[in-house]
């Protein structure tokens, strides 16, 4: 009977790559105060045997760190791996355990780049394991629920914290001391309760099965960098990264993308040094960044990012730049994706 249960349950893999959910901390009090990526994948896993009621899960340590020192290398290599698991036909769906900081930024990369319609979901905690109401737990939990069920396939790559199933292309961290640190300006895609995922709406961007980019094609990424803008900005930072090699400038920028009077020139010159200038909002709900709003973005050849937060431009920015610099087809991909 058991035997016969465990083959009717989907194959699930975990791949953990650190972050608080593999945090650890001296004592229960100790929510804010931790070493992250301490905690191996199947020490995780074993953390939760409701897990073998969902699924048949298996863990795979792809590496041990805390989400902010994420690479583009680790993202390639987070990347593959995920791409060779869903070409094997004895996996159903995949986990991947992640730090929070950076979460939002590898999700919208598998989103863009993994040719597969089943599930792929990133999971993380604002708490360590060993705190006081840790919610890392029931956030796996409800990722293995997700990855695991029919109803997730096709819906590109997803995020489950706090009972929320978000998109992985629009959710964003937005506080840093609360478990309910993940929000979309455009709201979460369903709820997963007690291991059962409702589904409310559907991505309406294009991603994974219906990209045009592939993991498989992409051998680096290039050099994209980000430049905050506030009163009194100078254009020091711009014109550092240009120098360093930058091929393309994400312009963290004020309200709807506004770019200060000081920078305007420098940003146009090095446009015509052949840097691509990529307009974003860092407001915190969520920016709405418009061509030729604020600034002509027709006569200085400059791309806008629409709804992407800076650090999500710049993962747009770095993988459509491995298909092209032509800036009206980076714009197409920044109104489609
Ligand atoms: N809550 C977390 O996971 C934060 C941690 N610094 C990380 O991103 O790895």
């Amino acid at each position: 009977k058991e035997v016969e249960t465990q083959a009717k349950l989907a194959n699930v893999v975990v791949l953990a790559t650190g972050g608080t959910i593999a945090g650890a901390g001296a004592s229960a009090a100790n929510s804010a105060t931790y070493q992250a990526a301490k905690v191996g994948v199947e020490q995780l896993i074993a953390g939760i045997p409701e897990l073998s009621k969902l699924a048949n899960v298996r863990g795979e340590q792809v590496m041990q760190i805390a989400s902010e020192s994420i690479t583009n290398e680790n993202l390639l290599q987070l990347g593959r791996r995920v791409s060779e698991l869903a070409d094997s036909k004895d996996v159903d769906g995949i986990v991947i355990t992640h730090g929070t900081d950076t979460l939002e930024e590898t999700a919208y990369f598998l989103n863009l780049v993994e040719k597969t319609d089943k599930p792929i979901i990133v999971v993380g905690s604002m708490r360590p394991g060993t705190a006081m109401s840790a919610d890392g737990m029931l956030n796996l939990y409800n990722a293995v629920a997700v990855a695991s069920s029919k109803e997730a396939r096709g819906k590109g790559v997803l995020v489950t914290m706090n009972d929320e199933i978000q998109s992985g292309r629009d959710v964003s961290k937005m506080i840093n001391i609360k478990t309910e640190a993940f929000k979309s300006a455009w709201g979460p895609l369903g709820m997963v309760v007690e291991g059962k995922s409702y589904w409310f709406r559907l991505p309406a961007k294009r991603h994974t099965m219906d990209s045009e980019f592939d993991i498989k094609n992409i051998k680096s990424l290039p050099d994209v960098e980000i430049a905050y803008s506030y009163g009194n900005v100078s254009d020091t930072a711009y014109k550092a990264l240009a120098q360093s090699g930058a091929k393309a400038i994400i312009h963290a920028g004020t309200g709807n993308g506004s770019v200060s009077s000081r920078v305007v020139p420098t940003l146009q010159a090095l446009r015509k040094d052949g840097v691509q200038i990529i307009r974003s909002s860092h407001v915190n709900a969520g920016g709405f960044v418009l061509r030729n709003a604020e600034q002509p973005d027709d006569k200085y050849d400059w791309v806008v990012a629409h709804d992407l937060n800076p650090q999500k431009a710049r993962i747009l920015a770095m993988v459509a730049l491995t298909k092209t610099n032509d800036s009206k087809e980076l714009q197409r991909m920044f109104w489609e994706y």
